[in-house]
Protein backbone atom coordinates (compact mmCIF):
# COMPACT_ATOMS: atom_id res chain seq x y z
CA UNK A 1 0.00 0.00 0.00
CA UNK A 2 2.48 2.41 0.98
CA UNK A 3 4.41 2.25 -2.45
CA UNK A 4 1.05 3.51 -4.18
CA UNK A 5 0.47 6.00 -1.89
CA UNK A 6 1.51 9.39 -2.78
CA UNK A 7 1.93 10.72 1.67
CA UNK A 8 1.61 8.02 4.20
CA UNK A 9 2.18 7.91 7.71
CA UNK A 10 3.37 4.19 9.47
CA UNK A 11 2.93 4.22 13.07
CA UNK A 12 2.82 8.23 13.73
CA UNK A 13 2.56 9.28 17.20
CA UNK A 14 2.68 12.58 18.64
CA UNK A 15 2.95 13.22 22.31
CA UNK A 16 2.19 16.59 24.60
CA UNK A 17 4.00 16.11 27.88
CA UNK A 18 3.08 12.21 28.26
CA UNK A 19 -0.68 12.94 26.64
CA UNK A 20 -0.72 10.90 23.12
CA UNK A 21 -2.19 13.25 21.00
CA UNK A 22 -1.54 11.22 17.71
CA UNK A 23 -1.58 7.56 18.65
CA UNK A 24 0.42 5.62 15.79
CA UNK A 25 -1.56 6.37 13.01
CA UNK A 26 -1.34 4.50 9.64
CA UNK A 27 -2.47 6.72 7.02
CA UNK A 28 -2.01 6.38 3.15
CA UNK A 29 -2.99 9.23 0.87
CA UNK A 30 -3.93 7.82 -2.66
CA UNK A 31 -2.50 10.35 -5.63
CA UNK A 32 -4.64 12.52 -7.32
CA UNK A 33 -7.04 12.11 -4.54
CA UNK A 34 -9.28 14.29 -2.05
CA UNK A 35 -8.56 12.88 1.16
CA UNK A 36 -10.77 14.09 4.26
CA UNK A 37 -9.73 13.75 7.79
CA UNK A 38 -12.84 13.96 10.37
CA UNK A 39 -13.16 13.98 14.13
CA UNK A 40 -14.40 15.28 16.88
CA UNK A 41 -12.65 18.26 18.25
CA UNK A 42 -9.66 17.23 20.39
CA UNK A 43 -9.77 14.17 18.19
CA UNK A 44 -5.50 14.80 16.65
CA UNK A 45 -6.53 16.64 13.14
CA UNK A 46 -4.56 19.49 13.31
CA UNK A 47 -1.48 17.59 14.87
CA UNK A 48 -1.52 15.45 12.50
CA UNK A 49 -1.61 17.62 10.26
CA UNK A 50 1.38 19.27 11.90
CA UNK A 51 3.05 16.64 11.71
CA UNK A 52 3.06 15.29 7.67
CA UNK A 53 4.13 19.18 7.06
CA UNK A 54 6.95 19.21 9.29
CA UNK A 55 5.67 21.65 11.96
CA UNK A 56 5.81 19.66 14.58
CA UNK A 57 8.19 16.34 14.71
CA UNK A 58 6.59 13.04 15.62
CA UNK A 59 7.81 11.37 19.04
CA UNK A 60 7.52 7.76 17.04
CA UNK A 61 6.69 6.26 13.75
CA UNK A 62 7.67 7.39 10.16
CA UNK A 63 6.50 9.75 7.38
CA UNK A 64 7.00 9.28 3.27
CA UNK A 65 6.84 11.21 0.66
CA UNK A 66 6.42 9.34 -2.58
CA UNK A 67 8.46 6.50 -0.60
CA UNK A 68 11.02 8.87 0.18
CA UNK A 69 11.49 8.67 4.15
CA UNK A 70 10.20 12.98 5.42
CA UNK A 71 10.29 12.28 9.00
CA UNK A 72 11.65 15.02 10.90
CA UNK A 73 12.57 17.44 7.81
CA UNK A 74 11.35 21.32 8.75
CA UNK A 75 8.45 22.20 7.23
CA UNK A 76 10.21 24.16 4.71
CA UNK A 77 12.03 21.06 3.12
CA UNK A 78 8.59 19.32 3.26
CA UNK A 79 7.41 22.08 0.97
CA UNK A 80 9.98 22.11 -1.34
CA UNK A 81 9.35 18.48 -1.95
CA UNK A 82 6.01 19.43 -2.59
CA UNK A 83 3.87 19.50 -0.02
CA UNK A 84 2.09 22.57 0.66
CA UNK A 85 -0.44 23.69 3.23
CA UNK A 86 -3.21 26.68 3.18
CA UNK A 87 -1.75 29.34 5.06
CA UNK A 88 -4.04 31.26 7.96
CA UNK A 89 -5.06 34.46 7.56
CA UNK A 90 -2.92 35.23 10.65
CA UNK A 91 -0.17 35.81 8.10
CA UNK A 92 -1.32 37.78 5.37
CA UNK A 93 -0.22 41.40 5.81
CA UNK A 94 -2.81 43.75 5.59
CA UNK A 95 -1.23 46.69 3.82
CA UNK A 96 -0.17 44.26 1.17
CA UNK A 97 -2.77 43.94 -2.09
CA UNK A 98 -3.65 40.10 -3.01
CA UNK A 99 -1.20 40.20 -6.31
CA UNK A 100 1.74 40.97 -3.67
CA UNK A 101 1.21 38.21 -1.71
CA UNK A 102 0.88 35.98 -4.58
CA UNK A 103 3.83 37.81 -6.13
CA UNK A 104 5.72 37.04 -2.27
CA UNK A 105 4.90 33.38 -2.52
CA UNK A 106 6.13 32.72 -6.10
CA UNK A 107 9.65 34.00 -5.16
CA UNK A 108 9.82 32.36 -2.12
CA UNK A 109 11.58 28.98 -2.92
CA UNK A 110 9.99 27.41 -0.56
CA UNK A 111 6.55 29.78 -0.16
CA UNK A 112 7.00 29.56 3.75
CA UNK A 113 8.81 32.32 5.55
CA UNK A 114 8.29 35.56 3.17
CA UNK A 115 12.12 37.12 2.29
CA UNK A 116 13.18 40.91 2.01
CA UNK A 117 11.31 42.86 -0.76
CA UNK A 118 12.51 42.74 -3.83
CA UNK A 119 12.74 45.24 -6.78
CA UNK A 120 10.08 46.18 -8.26
CA UNK A 121 11.45 45.15 -11.74
CA UNK A 122 12.07 41.59 -10.50
CA UNK A 123 8.52 41.08 -8.86
CA UNK A 124 7.01 42.05 -11.72
CA UNK A 125 8.56 38.90 -13.56
CA UNK A 126 5.76 37.47 -10.89
CA UNK A 127 3.28 39.40 -11.56
CA UNK A 128 1.57 37.30 -14.82
CA UNK A 129 1.69 34.20 -13.20
CA UNK A 130 0.06 36.05 -9.82
CA UNK A 131 -3.21 36.93 -11.86
CA UNK A 132 -3.66 33.33 -13.43
CA UNK A 133 -3.43 32.42 -9.85
CA UNK A 134 -5.76 34.64 -8.47
CA UNK A 135 -7.82 34.55 -11.35
CA UNK A 136 -7.78 30.65 -10.18
CA UNK A 137 -9.37 31.42 -7.18
CA UNK A 138 -11.96 33.89 -8.05
CA UNK A 139 -9.91 36.97 -7.20
CA UNK A 140 -9.50 38.64 -10.39
CA UNK A 141 -10.72 41.63 -10.05
CA UNK A 142 -9.37 42.06 -6.25
CA UNK A 143 -5.68 41.78 -7.47
CA UNK A 144 -5.25 45.37 -6.56
CA UNK A 145 -7.31 45.44 -2.72
CA UNK A 146 -4.89 45.24 0.23
CA UNK A 147 -5.41 41.72 2.32
CA UNK A 148 -7.33 44.05 5.00
CA UNK A 149 -10.09 45.05 2.82
CA UNK A 150 -11.16 41.62 1.32
CA UNK A 151 -13.46 39.87 3.43
CA UNK A 152 -13.29 36.96 5.09
CA UNK A 153 -14.33 34.27 2.71
CA UNK A 154 -11.89 35.86 -0.29
CA UNK A 155 -9.03 36.46 2.87
CA UNK A 156 -9.30 32.45 2.41
CA UNK A 157 -9.10 32.12 -1.21
CA UNK A 158 -6.12 34.77 -1.47
CA UNK A 159 -4.55 32.00 1.10
CA UNK A 160 -5.36 29.23 -1.18
CA UNK A 161 -3.43 31.50 -3.76
CA UNK A 162 -0.42 31.53 -1.84
CA UNK A 163 -0.50 28.08 -1.02
CA UNK A 164 -0.50 27.68 -4.96
CA UNK A 165 2.13 29.50 -6.05
CA UNK A 166 4.74 26.18 -5.09
CA UNK A 167 2.18 24.39 -7.27
CA UNK A 168 2.21 21.78 -4.70
CA UNK A 169 2.19 17.93 -5.54
CA UNK A 170 0.19 17.95 -2.40
CA UNK A 171 -2.03 20.17 -0.78
CA UNK A 172 -3.40 20.38 2.75
CA UNK A 173 -6.05 22.28 3.60
CA UNK A 174 -6.89 22.85 7.13
CA UNK A 175 -11.12 23.73 7.47
CA UNK A 176 -11.18 25.22 4.00
CA UNK A 177 -14.92 26.14 4.85
CA UNK A 178 -14.93 27.28 8.57
CA UNK A 179 -16.86 30.22 9.30
CA UNK A 180 -17.86 30.47 5.98
CA UNK A 181 -21.40 31.38 5.01
CA UNK A 182 -23.34 29.04 2.41
CA UNK A 183 -22.61 31.13 -0.46
CA UNK A 184 -18.73 30.66 0.78
CA UNK A 185 -19.07 27.10 1.20
CA UNK A 186 -20.21 26.67 -1.73
CA UNK A 187 -17.77 28.62 -3.83
CA UNK A 188 -15.05 26.75 -1.69
CA UNK A 189 -16.15 23.49 -2.88
CA UNK A 190 -16.11 24.57 -6.77
CA UNK A 191 -12.97 26.19 -6.32
CA UNK A 192 -11.15 22.94 -4.51
CA UNK A 193 -12.64 20.82 -7.08
CA UNK A 194 -11.10 22.57 -9.46
CA UNK A 195 -7.90 23.24 -8.06
CA UNK A 196 -7.06 19.18 -7.43
CA UNK A 197 -6.60 18.65 -11.06
CA UNK A 198 -2.93 16.85 -11.40
CA UNK A 199 -2.77 17.14 -7.40
CA UNK A 200 -3.57 15.36 -4.09
CA UNK A 201 -5.63 16.93 -1.64
CA UNK A 202 -5.47 16.92 2.30
CA UNK A 203 -8.11 18.28 4.15
CA UNK A 204 -9.57 18.37 7.78
CA UNK A 205 -13.14 19.51 7.10
CA UNK A 206 -16.10 19.30 9.76
CA UNK A 207 -19.05 20.34 7.36
CA UNK A 208 -19.69 16.87 6.57
CA UNK A 209 -21.46 18.20 3.13
CA UNK A 210 -18.13 19.51 1.71
CA UNK A 211 -16.83 16.24 2.90
CA UNK A 212 -19.51 13.90 0.92
CA UNK A 213 -19.08 16.70 -1.89
CA UNK A 214 -15.08 16.24 -2.36
CA UNK A 215 -13.68 13.83 -0.08
CA UNK A 216 -12.74 10.36 -2.40
CA UNK A 217 -11.70 9.12 0.79
CA UNK A 218 -12.39 9.89 4.42
CA UNK A 219 -10.46 8.83 7.89
CA UNK A 220 -12.30 9.27 10.32
CA UNK A 221 -9.94 10.21 13.93
CA UNK A 222 -10.65 9.40 17.48
CA UNK A 223 -8.75 10.10 20.62
CA UNK A 224 -5.55 10.31 18.21
CA UNK A 225 -6.55 7.33 16.47
CA UNK A 226 -7.79 5.86 13.51
CA UNK A 227 -11.70 4.81 14.21
CA UNK A 228 -12.69 4.41 10.14
CA UNK A 229 -11.25 4.88 6.59
CA UNK A 230 -13.28 4.82 3.85
CA UNK A 231 -15.67 6.29 0.73
CA UNK A 232 -17.76 8.50 2.28
CA UNK A 233 -20.96 6.84 2.22
CA UNK A 234 -19.61 3.77 3.70
CA UNK A 235 -17.91 5.95 6.60
CA UNK A 236 -20.83 8.27 7.19
CA UNK A 237 -23.19 4.85 8.01
CA UNK A 238 -20.41 3.17 9.98
CA UNK A 239 -22.25 2.96 13.47
CA UNK A 240 -18.75 3.70 15.15
CA UNK A 241 -18.59 7.13 13.29
CA UNK A 242 -22.29 7.54 14.17
CA UNK A 243 -21.78 6.80 18.05
CA UNK A 244 -18.22 8.99 18.17
CA UNK A 245 -19.42 11.79 15.68
CA UNK A 246 -21.97 12.21 12.93
CA UNK A 247 -24.40 11.96 15.42
CA UNK A 248 -28.29 9.51 14.63
CA UNK A 249 -29.99 12.73 13.17
CA UNK A 250 -27.37 13.21 10.58
CA UNK A 251 -26.88 9.33 10.14
CA UNK A 252 -30.86 9.20 9.26
CA UNK A 253 -31.12 11.37 6.09
N1 LIG B 1 0.87 22.08 21.77
C1 LIG B 1 0.08 21.29 22.51
N2 LIG B 1 0.33 21.08 23.82
C2 LIG B 1 -0.44 20.28 24.56
N3 LIG B 1 -1.52 19.63 24.11
C3 LIG B 1 -1.84 19.79 22.81
C4 LIG B 1 -1.06 20.62 21.94
N4 LIG B 1 -1.63 20.58 20.70
C5 LIG B 1 -2.70 19.77 20.80
N5 LIG B 1 -2.83 19.29 22.05
C6 LIG B 1 -3.86 18.36 22.51
O1 LIG B 1 -3.90 17.26 21.63
C7 LIG B 1 -5.24 16.86 21.37
C8 LIG B 1 -5.51 16.88 19.90
O2 LIG B 1 -5.56 18.24 19.48
P1 LIG B 1 -5.77 18.65 17.95
O3 LIG B 1 -5.79 20.14 17.90
O4 LIG B 1 -4.82 17.94 17.09
O5 LIG B 1 -7.25 18.09 17.69
P2 LIG B 1 -8.24 18.41 16.50
O6 LIG B 1 -8.82 17.12 16.08
O7 LIG B 1 -7.55 19.21 15.47
O8 LIG B 1 -9.35 19.28 17.23
P3 LIG B 1 -10.25 20.49 16.65
O9 LIG B 1 -11.26 19.85 15.75
O10 LIG B 1 -10.86 21.04 17.89
O11 LIG B 1 -9.33 21.44 15.97
C9 LIG B 1 -6.13 17.79 22.19
O12 LIG B 1 -6.46 17.15 23.40
C10 LIG B 1 -5.25 18.97 22.45
O13 LIG B 1 -5.58 19.60 23.67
Amino acid sequence: MTGQAILSARGLSRDFRGFRAVDAVDLDIAPDSVHALVGPNGAGKTTLFNLLTGFLRPTAGRIELNGRDVTGLPPERVARLGVARSFQITSLFPQLCAREHVELALQSPSGLGWRFWRSAKLMSRYADRADELLDMVGLAELAEAPAEALAYGRKRALELAIALALDPKVLLLDEPTAGMGLEDVDRTVELIGRVRAGRTVVMVEHNMSVVGRLADTVTVLQAGRVLVEGPYQQVRADERVITAYLGATDAAH
